[in-house]
């Protein structure tokens, strides 16, 4: 299949491609040698985890050093507890004990997790140096890899800490997708289908026509739906970079209370796109009471995740906690939490909702478990 270009062009900021087909790894070396920021870079660091070194360092490595790139690495553990702080540290001593300098850049060969890590490693290293998503999630190349949300998380909360910095460059190699297991497969589905219900009708009812191929990974259906994420994605980006123009956040729906579920059930006990799901069910629900959210969309969303393998999860913690955990979150404004919840497809509003209202609805979530 021939490989789709997305610009991603952001007022101030370098435009950059990302780049969507089955042989783009192999081509990742000649890509980066067309592009100034990372042209002439005397050392790239390949930052990736130790489930994806074993399946793709090697073809990596070997299209960047074809390419006349100088190669090294450090490979993380691979789950959401790399995202961290210590992690991050030791990352940092790496890069230094390997001389890394201002012009050299980072490659970030991985899912989310390596995503995230690498962009803010690189954002600090030495005040900041180039960086390049390679992501091999579904969740990556629909949504992390593009826009330039960079962080870790603390024990308080996910993303506590972090930077927007973009990369210069998107190379979604479709084939990586292959070795991907099916809870990783519906984690990207769970943040498609979190850009169909904001985006459009057109894109949440291609959708729902297409849950079961998207389950069977049906080639042109995925490389549509990654395609669709992501010019959806750059132009929420492109008109909201750092989430300061009240834009940007409607790609924080289902993030309330996911990100809640994610910190109390431990991270990586559920998958972020299980926990987002999760999080979008009760949006919506608390939508319907709070914003209008028509109840044809409840039970339209929710056919559509557990068409796409996302079942409610079998999980609660006490509300008051639920609570206190997602009061830390980045949207909380004067101690009250915020949702984005849908007035309908393609309709959005993020609003502060009391602690009262949010406990009744987290007492109903806990008694349906
Ligand atoms: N920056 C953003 O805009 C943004 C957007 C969405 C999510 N996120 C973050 O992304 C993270 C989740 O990302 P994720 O779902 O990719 O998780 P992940 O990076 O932990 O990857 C999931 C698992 O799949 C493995 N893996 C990766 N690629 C593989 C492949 N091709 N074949 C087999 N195994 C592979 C990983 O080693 C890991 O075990 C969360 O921390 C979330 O907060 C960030
Ligand atoms: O890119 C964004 O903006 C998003 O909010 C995308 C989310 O899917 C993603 O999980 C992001 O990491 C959440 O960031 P946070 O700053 O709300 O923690
Ligand atoms: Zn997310």
């Amino acid at each position: 299949m021939p490989a789709t270009k997305v610009v991603v062009n952001i007022p101030g900021e370098v435009p950059y491609d990302v780049r969507i087909g089955d042989a783009v790894l192999e081509g990742l070396g000649t890509s980066l040698k067309r592009l100034p920021a990372v042209a002439d870079a005397p050392h790239l660091l390949i930052l990736t985890d130790t489930n994806v070194a074993p399946l793709y360092l090697d073809a990596a490595k070997a299209s960047l050093k074809i390419a006349g790139f100088r190669v090294s690495d450090v490979v993380v553990p691979a789950g959401e507890e790399a995202k961290s702080v210590a992690v991050a540290g030791e990352v940092w001593n790496a890069m230094a004990a390997l001389g890394l300098t201002r012009d050299c850049a980072v490659v970030a060969l991985g899912g989310g997790v390596v995503g995230d890590l690498a962009g803010f490693v690189a954002s600090t290293y030495m005040r900041g140096i180039p960086f390049v998503q390679v992501p091999t999630t579904l969740l990556a190349m629909v949504d992390s890899s593009v826009g330039g949300k960079t962080g870790v998380n603390l024990e308080a909360g996910k993303n506590l800490v972090g930077t927007f910095k973009q990369p210069a460059y998107v190379a979604a190699c479709t084939t990586t997708l292959a070795t991907l297991d099916e809870r990783e497969w519906a984690c990207g589905c769970a943040e498609i289908a979190k850009a169909a219900v904001i985006d459009s009708d057109e894109f949440f009812f291609w959708m729902m026509d297409h849950a079961e191929a998207m389950v069977a990974r049906a080639d042109a259906v995925v490389a549509e739906a990654i395609a669709r994420s992501v010019v959806f994605k750059a132009n929420v980006v492109a008109a909201d970079k750092t989430e300061s123009r009240g834009v940007r956040e409607c790609l924080n729906y289902g993030h309330t209370l996911g990100h809640a579920v994610e910190a109390l059930a431990g991270f990586g006990t559920f998958s972020h796109g299980a926990a987002v799901a999760e999080g979008m069910r009760f949006a919506a629900r608390l939508g319907a009471d709070v914003v209008g959210t028509p109840p044809e969309l409840v039970e339209a969303q929710g056919e559509l995740l557990d068409g796409l393998g996302l079942p409610s999860l079998a999980w609660s913690a006490p509300a008051e906690e639920m609570l206190a955990a997602m009061k830390r979150d980045k949207k909380t404004r004067g101690g009250q939490v915020r949702f984005v919840m849908p007035r309908d497809i393609g309709a959005w509003e993020l609003v502060g909702v009391d602690d009262a209202v949010i406990l009744e609805h987290l007492r109903a979530w806990e008694a349906s478990k």
